[in-house]
C-alpha cells in the first residue's frame, strides 16, 4: 500500500471537520527520555498513538520534538566530550536523524506520513522567509502530513537560534495559526515554586495574566535533560496566548494526556488566550525578530498607543536606544522603561533620534526627506499588556 493510500485510510474516518482544531504538541527531552539517558521508545509509541487518535477525529497535529542531543548521545554510546558548541552540534546532527526515523516509523504504524521541519530564528525573522515557512507548514497540513519540528541545532549558532523548543513551539503555533499549544513535560504543570526543591509547592491551574510575579515562580531546568525549565515555557505561553492560542503545560506521562487536554478534561496549567487575537502581520511582529532597540515615549503618546491604539508620532518620542534600520521591530517603552508595545519602525534609529519630539512640519528640514510624522503605524504595532 502506498503512503498516500495509508493516509486516506486514516483520514477517511475523520470526524466533523467543522470543529477541527490545529494542535501543536511540544514534547520536551524530559518526556521523551522519561528522565533517563535514553529515548523511551515505548512511551514515544504511546504518544504517537494519542496523536493518531486526534488525527482520526479530524484534528491537525504538529509535533515539536526535543531530544536530538539526547538521541545523539545514546547512539554514540555516551562519549566523553568537551562541552563545545561543535560537539553539541555533532550530537544534534547524529541524534536528529535517529529521532526523525523513530517518529517516522511510529507514525507509519498508523499509516500517517510525517514531514521534518528544522527551523532557526533566522527562518522567522525575515517576513518573506516567515511567509515561506508558513506556506510549507500549511502545505504539509493540507496534505495530511504531520509536521515534526525541531530547531536546526546542527547548523544554528547562538545568534540565529531560538534557543529552546518551548519558544520555538510558540512560534510554530503562531505560524500554523493553531488553536492549542500543549507543552508536555515532566511536571503536572507550573507550580508556585520548583516542586523538585519545594515539596509544598502548589499547582497553578489557570492563568489569566502573565506578569513579573509569575515569571519569578518559574525556574530553570535542573534535571540536566531539558533547556530552560518553566521559565521558557512561561515565555512561550505569553507569546502564544497573545496570538489567541490556548496553552497548557502538563505531564507527558499522564495516561491519555493529549486527548484529555484537547477535550478540556486534563488539569495541568492552562493559560487562557487573549480574547481578540492578532491578525497575521501583528502575529509576525510577536513571532518574528527580537526587537532591535527601544523607543521611549512620553505619557501622552503612551495613552494614545495603549488606550486608543493610535499610531506613534515623532512628537511623542523622548529617546531612542540601540541601532536599527528602517523596517526593524523595536520595543516601545514608557519613561520608566516598561515595554508597552512592539512595532515596525518607519525610520531608522538615527533618524528617529533626530526627529524625536518634533512635529511633522520639521521632519523635512531635519532629515531632508519625510515619510510623515508616523514613526510606527498602528497597523504595525502590537500593544503588550
Ligand atoms: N515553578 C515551577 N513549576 C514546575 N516546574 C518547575 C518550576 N520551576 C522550575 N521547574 C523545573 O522545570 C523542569 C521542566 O523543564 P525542562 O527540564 O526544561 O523540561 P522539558 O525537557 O520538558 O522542556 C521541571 O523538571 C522542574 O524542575
Ligand atoms: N533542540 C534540542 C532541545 C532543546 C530544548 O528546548 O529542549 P527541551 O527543554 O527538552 O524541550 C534537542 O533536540 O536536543
Amino acid at each position: 500500500m502506498s503512503g498516500q493510500e495509508n493516509v486516506s485510510s486514516v483520514y477517511s474516518g475523520a470526524g466533523d471537520t467543522s470543529d477541527r482544531q490545529t494542535i501543536v504538541v511540544k514534547l520536551g527531552t524530559s518526556v521523551l527520555t522519561g528522565g533517563s539517558k535514553k529515548i523511551d521508545r515505548a512511551h514515544l509509541v504511546e504518544l504517537v498513538r494519542q496523536c493518531a487518535m486526534l488525527i482520526r477525529q479530524g484534528h491537525r497535529v504538529i509535533v515539536v520534538t526535543s531530544g536530538a542531543i539526547a538521541a545523539g548521545r545514546e547512539h554514540l554510546n555516551y562519549p566523553e566530550l568537551a562541552t563545545t558548541i561543535a560537539n553539541k552540534q555533532m550530537l544534534a546532527a547524529v541524534g536528529q536523524s535517529r529521532l526523525i526515523q523513530e517518529w517516522e516509523s511510529m507514525f507509519a504504524i498508523y499509516g500517517i506520513n510525517i514531514g521534518q521541519m528544522l527551523l532557526t530564528r533566522a527562518d522567522l525573522d525575515d517576513r518573506e522567509r516567515y511567509l515561506n515557512a508558513r506556506d510549507m507548514l500549511q502545505a504539509l497540513l493540507a496534505n495530511n502530513i504531520v509536521p515534526v519540528v525541531n530547531e536546526n541545532d546542527a547548523v544554528a549558532t547562538a545568534e540565529i537560534k531560538v534557543g529552546d523548543n518551548d519558544n520555538l513551539s510558540a512560534l510554530v503555533a503562531i505560524l500554523a495559526e493553531a488553536d492549542k499549544l500543549l507543552l508536555l513535560t515532566d511536571q503536572p504543570g507550573l507550580f508556585t515554586a520548583d516542586p523538585r526543591s519545594n515539596p509544598d509547592a502548589e499547582l497553578i491551574r489557570e492563568v489569566h495574566t502573565i506578569d513579573e510575579t509569575l515569571h519569578k515562580l518559574a525556574g530553570g531546568s535542573v534535571s540536566g535533560l531539558g533547556t530552560g525549565g518553566m521559565a521558557t515555557k512561561l515565555q512561550a505561553a505569553d507569546v502564544a496566548r497573545r496570538a489567541g492560542i490556548e496553552v497548557t503545560i502538563a505531564a507527558g506521562s499522564r495516561p491519555e494526556v493529549i486527548q484529555h487536554l484537547v477535550d478540556g478534561k486534563e488539569a495541568g496549567t492552562r493559560f487562557l488566550p487573549l480574547e481578540s487575537p492578532l491578525e497575521s502581520r501583528k502575529r509576525w511582529i510577536l513571532a518574528g525578530p527580537p526587537p532591535a532597540g527601544n523607543i521611549i515615549i512620553d505619557d501622552g503618546a503612551a495613552k494614545a498607543v495603549v488606550e486608543r491604539h493610535s499610531s506613534l508620532l515623532s512628537k511623542g518620542i523622548t529617546g531612542v536606544e540601540g541601532h536599527f534600520d528602517r523596517g526593524s521591530v523595536a520595543r516601545i517603552c514608557n519613561q520608566k522603561g516598561k515595554q508597552l508595545a512592539r512595532g515596525i519602525c518607519r525610520y531608522s534609529s538615527k533618524d528617529l533620534s533626530a526627529i524625536a519630539g518634533r512635529h511633522s512640519q520639521d521632519i523635512q528640514d531635519i532629515l531632508g526627506y519625510a515619510h510623515g510624522a508616523v514613526a510606527v503605524h498602528c497597523d504595525d504595532l502590537v500593544v503588550i499588556d
